[in-house]
């Protein structure tokens, strides 16, 4: 797998530099396992999606699911976009960074009450329904506490996407969104509710999609939609097209912002309401790495397994979904010859297997660094404690700067939550 090419995470003579710092340096001054990020790399993705979506007037809110470190969402937010989000723990996050509430948008199939009511009082801009039930609840809420709501219907479109079978989210049986066909009832039953103005329809597809056509199809039914209420008399003010844009993990594949912005602006022509969409991995994902270290080469058939001192608690990705990332190592020997390693984490699990047949330097040692590239989006997000391991810290290089941005969390502080 080649390492995918990005302006400030670069692999050249077996070293990995982020910005101008080596892993190797960092590694000096923090152990492995850690995450770690370029800001300059942020920074451009985040340019290059404003340049791809900001000249059709697209409103661009940052999926923070995909990484909700506050030094992260400090930057995003810093670049003037709002944020989609998913849980009361996102919205107080998102406060922290500073986001305004009214560019907030609250997603999510089961928002309870007691969410519900945090964001009402925060103000969050606009509420995506996603059932009866959901949209009961709210209308419920927002007449108790007298305060008027902003909701769009997310609806599931049924499309067929180029994505793992798991990451969809906008086909049949997946749990996400109603149906079109409840749209119009939905509306008409709200029409005069004091409190809620039903004024958006919304849609997320699924994730890592590599194709524009998914995109086209699903609009067109949301086109369809809007053209069918706005015929009965309902004004649509919003339509949220999600997220879900591919990214290279090595393979070269992945959807080019542009040209989605391009065929949303064409799919949405005539529409006069604002335009949102959701990019999450897309804007992360490649400023991260995951830098851990070779505990030990243990001898086998047919491979050899590079055991690391990081695990599938620390990166889920291929366990859940089978996803490859590019790993590199760096290469003190500089020897171009190549073995094929199954490369594997120390948990008591034989899916904490990170890949197999994967060919890195022959002369690689016990002690030597790897980093999994493009593991800036639902790496540390997704990370838990499993066999009681710690979770990783965070940095950020800026330049020859490194900086802390969470502080690994041990074993000895979570076990003084269960004193
Ligand atoms: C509602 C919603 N919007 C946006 C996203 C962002 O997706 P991605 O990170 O693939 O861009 C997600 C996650 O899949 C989501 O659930
Ligand atoms: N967490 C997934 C994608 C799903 C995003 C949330 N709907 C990933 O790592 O690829």
């Amino acid at each position: 797998m080649t390492p995918p090419l990005t302006e400030h995470i670069i692999y050249t003579k077996g070293q990995l530099h982020i910005e101008a710092c080596s892993i190797e340096s960092i590694a000096a001054k923090v152990n492995t396992p850690f995450y770690c990020y370029s800001k300059a790399q942020l920074l451009s993705n985040i340019h290059r999606c404003q340049t791809a979506f900001q000249p059709h007037s697209i409103d661009i809110h940052y999926a923070m699911k995909a990484n909700s470190n506050l030094s992260i969402l400090r930057l995003i937010a810093d670049q003037g976009l709002g944020v989609d989000l998913v849980s009361s723990g996102e919205l107080l996050r998102a406060q922290a960074a500073g986001i305004p509430e009214k560019s907030m948008i609250f997603s999510g199939v089961g928002k309870t009450a007691a969410e519900f009511t945090l964001a009402i009082h925060a103000g969050v801009g606009q509420f995506n329904v996603e059932s009866v039930e959901e949209l009961e609840m709210l209308a419920t809420l927002a007449t108790q506490h007298a305060r008027p709501i902003n909701a769009a219907l997310r609806v599931n479109p049924d499309v067929a996407v180029d994505t793992h079978k798991n990451i969809t989210t906008g086909s049949k049986g997946n749990k996400f969104g109603i149906t079109i066909e409840q749209a119009l009832s939905l509306y008409q039953r709200y029409a005069d509710h004091p409190w809620i103005k039903l004024n958006g329809l919304a849609m997320h597809i699924g994730s890592q999609i590599q194709s524009v056509a998914p995109y086209s199809q699903a609009i067109d039914k949301l086109m369809a939609l809007t053209a069918k209420l706005e015929e009965a008399g309902f004004s649509i003010n919003s339509l949220d097209l999600g997220g879900g844009f591919g990214v290279d993990y090595g393979d070269g594949a992945h959807l080019d912002l542009s040209s989605v912005a391009q065929d949303i602006a064409r799919s949405t022509a005539g529409f006069k309401g604002r335009i949102i969409v959701e990019p999450g991995r897309s804007l992360v994902a490649n400023a991260g790495v995951l830098v851990s270290r070779i505990t030990y080469i243990k001898e086998a058939q047919p491979n050899p397994f590079l055991i690391l001192d990081a695990a599938m608690n620390d990166l889920m990705r291929p366990a859940l979904y089978q996803a490859s990332h590019p790993i590199v190592s760096t290469d003190t020997n500089n020897d171009s010859a190549m073995r094929h390693y199954d490369i594997v984490g120390p948990i008591c699990e034989s899916t904490d297997t990170f890949t197999r047949n994967y060919p890195l330097s022959k002369s690689l040692k016990a002690g030597e660094l790897v980093a999994f590239l493009c593991t800036g989006a639902y790496g540390a997000v997704m990370s838990s404690a499993y066999n009681s391991r710690s979770i990783l810290p965070e940095l950020l290089v800026s330049g020859t700067e490194m900086q802390v941005i969470r502080k690994e969390i041990t074993q000895a502080q979570l076990i003084e939550y269960e004193q």
